[in-house]
């Protein structure tokens, strides 16, 4: 069977590192040749050798690879990508401080990129998570129930710079709830935060929206990923990230994490199992839950993109 053989085959252990400029550019370098997959662009790093850390082979293969040292650097994603001939297992950090100019020392090219522009090079089959992570930001911003539009509004400017908002009125009918998002639109995006619509997957053309979330039973019955610019999807555990991956939505939403007053009564996972599922979910996860945004760096530490939440973003 294709996938026991897959699963039997030993897996190579690599440290990969996004560095983030001031201009939120990301640096790509090309794989020089002689390598595998020579030509192809990739994060810079390698092997994880016997006895190292993940961050410990990071900081050593930027230093070979590039000339630099690693000042801060976190979690961004785990990733296992099958290529027919070898499986790797991408450990992969974001990293925000450095010391020295980053230069090849391997007579591999350098590219600065943006996150949204690195798809014009040909970068390895495994990094598209890795590029999904890198475009979505670290805040997912819920709206509570039954908040007034004229509230809605005014409280956008308090939300974190770049963040998604989803608009979750589910007392509302389908047009009241388009009206809603039509008079939100265009102030939440004048201010940079993405809109997410919840309904159906044709509205967020219709009206200029930004994203599609699918709620855990939508994505149960979704047979193939909606053509919207970005997919995103609530689920309670390995079966919906799964099927989250496999339809190739850009990130999930994993709850509760911890006890919720929104949700009470809901099942609640727990921190290591969060972490586990995380870690095992190859696409991007935000944390909700329970959870405060001053847990964003804990939240990240276990490889999370970000928290998801409603009471975090709106102060009672
Ligand atoms: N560094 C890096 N490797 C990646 C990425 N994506 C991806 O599939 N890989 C794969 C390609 C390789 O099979 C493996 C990395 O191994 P490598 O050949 O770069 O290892 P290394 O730097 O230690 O080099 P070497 O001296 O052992 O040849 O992981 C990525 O974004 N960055
Ligand atoms: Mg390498």
């Amino acid at each position: 069977m294709a996938s026991a053989t897959s699963a039997s085959r030993p897996c190579i252990e690599v440290a990969a590192g996004c560095l983030i400029d001031t201009q939120g550019r990301v640096l790509i370098a090309q794989r020089p040749i002689g390598k595998i997959a020579a030509g192809q662009w990739e994060f810079p790093g390698g092997k994880i050798e016997a006895g190292e850390s993940a961050y410990e082979a990071l900081r050593r293969e930027l230093h070979e690879e590039i000339g630099i040292d690693i000042e801060a650097a976190q979690p961004l994603i785990r990733i296992v990508h099958d290529y027919s001939e070898r499986r790797v297992r991408l450990d992969c950090w974001k990293v925000l401080r450095w010391r020295g100019e980053p230069a090849g020392r391997e007579a591999q090219a350098l590219a600065w990129v943006t996150p949204q522009t690195i798809t014009d090079y040909p970068i390895l089959a495994a990094d598209a998570p890795i590029i999904s992570a890198l475009r979505l930001p670290s805040d997912y911003v819920f709206t509570p129930p039954r908040m007034t539009p004229a509230s809605l509004l005014s409280a956008l400017p308090r939300l974190p710079a770049a963040a998604l908002l989803r608009l979750r009125f589910p007392e509302l009918d389908d047009h009241d709830y388009a009206t809603l998002a039509a008079s939100v639109l265009p102030a939440a995006q004048a201010l940079g935060l993405r809109v997410v619509l919840d309904r159906a997957p044709e509205m967020v053309a219709r009206l200029g929206a930004d994203a599609w979330h699918a709620t855990d039973a939508c994505l149960r019955d979704l047979d193939e990923r909606p053509d919207v610019p970005l997919c995103l999807a609530s689920t309670h555990g390995a079966d919906g990230l799964r099927r989250a991956r496999a339809l190739g939505f850009d990130a999930a939403v994993l709850g509760s994490v911890s006890a919720t007053l929104s949700h009470p009564g809901s099942a609640v996972l727990g921190l290591s199992e969060a972490s586990r599922l995380t870690q095992a979910a190859n696409l991007p996860v935000y944390w909700i839950g329970g959870l405060q945004r001053d847990q964003l760096a804990s939240v990240q530490q276990h490889y999370a993109q970000g928290i998801a939440a409603i009471r975090a973003y709106w102060p009672a």
